[in-house]
């Protein structure tokens, strides 16, 4: 390594030798001592009459002082006055077009030091790829990143929500500090830890806590890169990793995206893939081969535990598997306490609140959502981030940012208003749909408007009676456009595809269809542990399947359409507040559904609610109408 800096060091001498020179040849004229000032002070010195002859050659102003030095400098701002100066001051001046060199110099002297230097940065980056502390200065070196106490400052504290795989890692983390100790006491050490979740879920941010609550280094790497084109390199890295963590052992070797290497050999696209095979098999080797006892523990990462090779999850290698997932609503309450710490928060903004209206949230998304707040106050010069900008922040995140500027012809406006309120409506009337939150029409990323609905809980089972309800909501945007535009716009396809799939998965997968039983027709398609073998089921039944899909998606459209025709001058004033106000909140729904005038907005805001009284939130799959 030592001799490979050398010898890069060498080279940039050489390269900076070189540039030198032919900058000299560039700068003819740059010969003879002449000092570069600042404009201003040339200009100083030209009011001062300490100044001769000035001569301009494009951006560069050269000066002849009294005492014959020479000043020199550029300014690519044309300041018009300076001729006046000049004459003024009584300075003889001369214009000159740029000087053109030579053909030959100019090839030589413009692009010859650019190769030069492309030409060493090529080497330097193949040379040190990865780079940083630890970053290795050769092919065959691991590009693994190390952390240690010093730089790696993340605890248990950091990470937030997922109790029970932070539990399942102390064991690691108390062997980590003391491990001659712990296997005295007899405790059985895992060679290797496979953290399974799906992206952002923080596995990555665990893994460097259990690094900092140990207080060990942590060499962190990701699967790909190990991946290189050239056969034998990741193999090589491997090695060198694990070396290297051997020499500061007890640590912590990380690998993200361990699918990347790991995938089940043979899987490769069109035949073997000998490099990823070759890097995968030295893994094996790897970690077969150095002892428990040597307090190096590897830590890897993916969100596809069951692509992963079987030889990776044998005894003695990544046995034990720690599952990561998306954070339920208390988790998501204390993700955001634990992000919240980072910037000023105003008091009336709840983390509670916040967590409800945020289903399906990874950590990393929690975080991005505290960032995104922090963003909307800083434009609107804030000095505290309050709940206003949390909520616009959530709102950009599930929808994209505000399209105030799109044009939206009236006609198309008055229809996703009436969609909208179909929906809201329809979604008032259901006894067992989530509360409405807010309704709106003005467009956000692709939808042309929205009905959101408030769930009270993080709804993890459906049941079936509101997964049948929610197909009627869906169906409600359309059949509002039949009975009160009398005209089908495409803006439903969504809600029909969502309804059909939500049937779907009814009638095969919940077993929730009286028809067909509680019988499962269906594997879950990717996300099956061991790997989803797929069942195939006949011709008649999955006739029968369809029916009954059938069947229920006619009998949810007719419930909806009886609502709306029941309720129809609920559906016409909440379209008409809609067209005026764009936006209405729960309040005014209720006024709506009540048989009331819909209250104004409140005041200063026409979309959001303040939080308190139901509480804000959202649905994370609102009821979008795609634009047509
Ligand atoms: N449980 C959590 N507590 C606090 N912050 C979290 C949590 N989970 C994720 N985050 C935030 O999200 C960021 C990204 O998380 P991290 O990289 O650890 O996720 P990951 O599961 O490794 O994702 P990927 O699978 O995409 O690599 C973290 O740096 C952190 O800011
Ligand atoms: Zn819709």
């Amino acid at each position: 390594m030592n001799n490979m800096f050398s010898k890069s060091a060498i080279w940039v001498v050489v390269a900076l030798l070189l540039f030198m020179l032919f900058k000299q040849f560039d700068s003819h004229s740059m010969a003879g001592g002449v000092k570069g000032i600042q404009y201003s002070d040339l200009l100083d010195e030209i009011k001062a009459k300490r100044i001769k002859d000035v001569v301009i050659e494009g951006n560069t102003i050269t000066a002849t002082k009294i005492d014959e030095t020479k000043v020199r400098t550029t300014s690519t701002y044309l300041d018009r006055g300076l001729i006046g100066d000049l004459r003024e001051n009584g300075v003889r001046f001369d214009v000159k077009p740029p000087e053109e060199p030579g053909i030959l110099q100019q090839v030589f002297v413009s692009w010859f030091p650019m190769l030069l230097l492309i030409g060493v940065w090529i080497f330097f980056m193949r040379q040190m790829q990865g780079g940083g502390k630890g970053g290795a200065f050769s092919f065959g070196k691991s590009k693994a990143r190390m952390l240690d106490e010093t730089n790696n400052t993340v605890t248990f504290a950091d990470v937030a929500g997922c109790d029970e795989a932070k539990e399942e890692v102390t064991e690691i983390v108390d062997f980590l500090r003391d491990p001659t100790k712990f296997q005295k006491l007899g405790g059985r050490i895992p060679r290797g830890v496979l953290m399974v979740g799906p992206p952002g879920t923080g596995k990555t941010l665990l893994a460097r806590a259990i690094a900092g609550e140990a207080k060990v280094p942590f060499f962190s790497i990701s699967g790909s890169d190990f991946v290189e084109m050239f056969v034998g390199v990741g193999a090589s890295r491997v090695r060198d990793m694990f070396e290297n963590a051997k020499k500061h052992s007890p640590c912590i070797i990380f690998i993200d995206e361990i699918d990347a290497v790991g995938r089940h050999r043979g899987a490769g696209m069109g035949g073997g893939n000998d490099e990823r095979e070759q890097t995968l098999n030295q893994l094996l080797v790897e970690m077969d081969g150095f002892e428990a006892s040597s307090g190096v523990i590897v830590i890897a990462a993916t969100n596809r535990a069951d692509v992963l090779d079987k030889a990776l999850l044998r005894p003695g290698r990544f046995d034990r598997q720690v599952s990561v997932g998306l954070p339920d609503i208390r988790g998501r309450e204390q993700i955001l306490n634990v992000h919240m710490r980072k910037v000023p928060i105003s008091t009336d903004v709840k983390a509670d609140i916040l967590a409800r209206g945020t289903p399906g949230f990874s950590g990393a998304d929690l975080a991005n959502l505290v960032n995104e707040a922090a963003l909307f106050a800083a434009r609107r010069n804030k000095r505290l981030v309050d709940m206003i900008d949390f909520e616009d922040a959530k709102d950009k995140i599930f929808m994209g940012p505000e399209r105030k500027s799109m044009v939206i012809r009236e006609e198309e406006r008055r229809n996703t208003a009436y969609h909208e309120s179909g929906h809201a409506v329809v979604a008032k009337l259901l006894p067992k749909a989530d509360p409405v939150h807010k309704v709106t029409i003005m467009p956000r990323g692709w939808a042309l408007g929205l009905t959101w609905q408030l769930p009270e809980h993080d709804n993890i089972s459906g049941y079936k009676d509101k997964m049948l309800e929610e197909i009627s909501i869906l169906f409600g945007g359309r059949i509002a456009e039949e009975i009160f535009v009398g005209q089908m716009s495409t803006g439903a396809s969504n809600d029909f595809a969502r309804a059909t799939k939500l049937a779907r998965a009814m009638v095969t997968k919940y077993g929730m269809s009286d028809a067909m039983g509680v019988m499962v027709y269906e594997d879950s398609q990717n996300d099956g542990w061991l790997g989803g073998a797929n069942k195939t089921i006949s011709e008649a039944t999955q006739q029968k399947v369809d029916a009954e899909i059938r069947t229920i998606l006619d009998t949810q459209y007719a419930l909806a359409r009886k609502l709306l025709e029941e309720n129809r001058e609920k559906v016409e004033v909440m379209t008409k507040a809609l067209l005026e106000w764009e936006t209405i909140d729960a309040d005014q729904v209720n006024d709506i559904m009540a048989g009331q005038e819909p209250r104004p907005p409140k005041a200063g805001t026409t979309i959001r609610k303040q939080p308190g009284s139901d509480g804000p939130g959202s649905n994370p799959t609102p009821n979008a109408t795609a634009p047509a």
